[in-house]
């Protein structure tokens, strides 16, 4: 499974994850295949408690459907001021259908709501609104459904007062990375996989299914 030359299916329709999952799995002579192929499949119902659960649950749909192996990548924002939400209703915080834009303002006045002290760093430096992580849960399973290997990643950050950059997807240009001094969405693509949740979910799936 996932040898150099084939290809994978990832169970997702989000264009933003199948440019990253294209880059990483690139980097392992492998060609990604997504639900971007496939327009009329409709949206697998996320009705799992966890990322975990909603990933297993989309790359079986997927895999019974077409009779390969499959991929799928179920994950989020979790910021400590909001009591970790938005969570697994990461997609959806503003509503149906959802919308990255309306996602980014919903955040925004959700923590303007909750009083934060002043958390911001050096003056002249953007407003530190909250701690947050991104968790990116991905399951692998096989041509019957069946679990190959489950693994997490999560990237920590800070949530800041207003967006910076253009590159990445969804809640990159409020997700800031202190260390660099920089927000997701300032990062190229490279330096984000290097960090982000989803590179280092893959970089454990690689781990384990080389040790298989
Ligand atoms: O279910 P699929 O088809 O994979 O596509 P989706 O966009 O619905 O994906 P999820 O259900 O996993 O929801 C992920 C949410 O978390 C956000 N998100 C996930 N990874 C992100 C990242 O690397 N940078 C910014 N936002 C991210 C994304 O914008 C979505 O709002
Ligand atoms: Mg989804």
């Amino acid at each position: 499974m996932l040898l150099p030359g084939s290809e994978i299916l990832i169970a997702t329709k989000n264009a933003g994850k199948v440019k990253e999952f294209e880059s990483l799995f690139r980097d392992k002579g492998l060609t990604v295949r997504s639900l971007r192929d496939y327009p009329d499949i409709p949206d697998i119902p996320e009705d799992g408690e966890t990322f975990a659960a909603n990933a297993l649950i989309k790359a079986r749909a997927i895999a019974l459907r077409f009779g390969v192996a499959v991929a799928a990548d179920d994950s989020g924002l979790c910021v400590d001021r909001l009591d970790g939400a938005p969570g697994v209703y990461s997609a959806r915080y503003a509503g149906e259908p959802p919308d990255d834009a309306a996602n980014n303002r919903k955040l925004l006045d959700e923590l303007g709501k909750r009083a934060a002290p002043a958390q911001g760093p050096a003056p002249g430096g953007p407003v530190y609104l909250s701690p947050a992580r991104f968790v990116c849960a991905i399951a692998l399973v096989d041509k019957h459904g069946e679990p190959v290997a489950e693994v997490e990643g999560e990237c920590e950050g800070v949530i800041i007062d207003s967006p910076r950059g253009e590159r990445g997807f969804g809640y990159d240009p409020l997700f800031y990375v202190p260390e660099l001094g920089r927000t997701l969405a300032e990062l190229t693509m490279e330096e984000k996989n290097a960090l982000s949740h989803r590179g280092r979910a893959l970089r454990k799936l690689w781990d384990m299914l080389d040790r298989k």
